[in-house]
């Protein structure tokens, strides 16, 4: 570590200004296993964000901000002419964030890359005070601890009454023909008797709630959004793109004979299909102009700690012109998410939801100009600093179709929140 922080160091002091580009990377990389989490922890500077992978061996972590986008078109006109990579997402509501970190630690394969961004346009002194900063940082970690916080329940945005209400209200619309789906979705917050950090947090999620994405992201040190999420948004390599449809959900237990049953049982349950179906109707048909060709394979059975769910994934080739801001509009909110049709959809919720989904069920991912990776931030919650104490609201929601029953939807996101919330000791 020792000798890629010297490397970085001496590669920063040695450059010069350059008018030849607007963004000049440093970078090293060496054979090497770290913890990115403890070297979040022990970092003083914001935003961080954190990805790790599902379905391969990567995980990314970055500190600061060089480049801010709030459009995600400018955000990907940047990432084509730079040949440079954003990380960030889509909140709920699709206000995009997207910004260059200062530093970019990515650990693929146990190779670990550090790159830091240099801005040409900007005050030459600050900028090379910022990089040797952040070269810096990879000298600091900070040890991982297991959380033992005991928290209490505070508040719920809908309690099974209110739940139930909102579900008819759903039923409703859908009986009249307005909607076919509503993805519904409550807010519980709890406090803790001690600080919770946000990294041993997430660091406890990766252990028990495996074959999910683990994302964070902090935009100051109060507060942080994390969660561990089974969905995919997408993944693109050049014009490949591959996304998905996981909805519809059964329970898991520890006894093996009781979840075979529940498999058989989803697979065959026509309301599940149904919910798991117009998933798949809603990315086709948004994607339809933009793809060349679209292919959904046959449905399969996600399992998790807490639940399994369907999921029928979809190979797509974009358009020759087609990238990520057009993909990030188009398939985000899905209807694994909103509803369906999705406008009308999303609308109910504006209205019926008491609550700010902000990041819930956004999008968090990395852009490139040949890659990108985008997982949809449900299983998720804020932890914010209060003092002594942190407060965390976890956020779970289900999608209402025809033949919805609102006390098993109830049950469904209880079991859906208790893949965070069973991480810490409830009082
Ligand atoms: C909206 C959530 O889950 C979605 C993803 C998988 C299964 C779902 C379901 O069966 O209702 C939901 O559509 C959430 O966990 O907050
Ligand atoms: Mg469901």
């Amino acid at each position: 570590m020792e000798n890629l922080c010297s490397g970085l160091i001496k590669q920063i002091q040695a450059h010069k200004l350059s008018a030849l580009s607007a963004i000049t990377y440093f970078k090293s990389e060496m054979q090497l296993t770290v913890e990115l989490l403890a070297w979040l922890k022990a970092q003083e500077m914001y935003p961080q964000f954190y990805l790790n992978y599902r379905d391969e061996p990567i995980t990314i972590a970055s500190l600061g901000k060089v480049r801010l986008f709030s459009d995600e078109k400018m955000a990907q006109q940047f990432v084509q002419q730079q040949d440079l990579p954003l990380v960030g997402g889509l909140t709920f509501s699709k206000q995009a964030k997207f910004w260059l970190p200062r530093l970019l630690l990515e650990n693929i394969d146990n190779i670990l890359h550090v790159t830091i961004y240099f801005d040409n346009e900007q005050d030459f002194v600050t900028e090379q005070h910022a990089c040797l900063q952040a070269a810096k940082t990879l000298e600091k970690f900070t040890a991982l601890q297991s959380v033992k916080q005991v928290v209490h329940k505070i508040g719920q945005k809908a309690n099974t009454e209110v739940w139930t209400n909102w579900i008819e209200q759903g039923l409703a619309e859908i009986k009249q023909g307005h909607l076919s789906k509503v993805v519904l979705a409550n807010q519980t917050e709890f406090l803790s008797n001690q600080p919770i950090d946000a990294k041993d947090f997430l660091a406890e999620s990766e252990q028990q709630n495996t074959g999910c994405y683990h994302f964070l992201l902090a935009e100051q040190a109060e507060c942080a959004f994390v969660g561990s999420t089974p969905e995919r948004l997408y993944t693109r390599q050049g014009q490949h793109m591959q996304t998905e449809a996981l909805a519809g959900t059964a329970t898991i237990t520890d006894n093996p004979q009781y979840n075979q049953q529940q498999t058989d049982w989803l697979l065959n349950d026509r309301k599940n299909d149904h919910e798991n179906r117009l998933v798949v109707q809603g990315i086709c048909e948004n994607l339809q102009p933009y793809v060349n060709h679209i292919a959904v394979c046959d449905v399969e059975v996600k399992q998790l700690r807490q639940v399994q769910h369907l999921r029928r994934c979809i190979q797509a080739e974009l358009k020759n012109n087609v990238a990520d801001g057009v993909c990030l509009q188009t398939i985000h909110p899905s209807a694994a998410v909103s509803g369906l049709p999705q406008q009308s959809a999303v609308q109910f919720l504006q209205k019926t939801e008491n609550f700010d989904r902000s990041w819930y069920a956004g999008t968090l991912g990395i852009m490139r100009k040949l890659q990108a990776e985008f997982c949809v931030a449900i299983r998720s919650a804020f932890i914010e600093q209060q003092g002594e104490q942190s407060k965390i609201r976890i956020f779970a929601g289900a999608g209402i179709v025809a033949g919805s029953v609102p006390l098993l939807e109830w049950q469904e996101i209880e079991r859906k929140a208790s893949s965070l919330l069973s991480l810490l000791t409830i009082e």
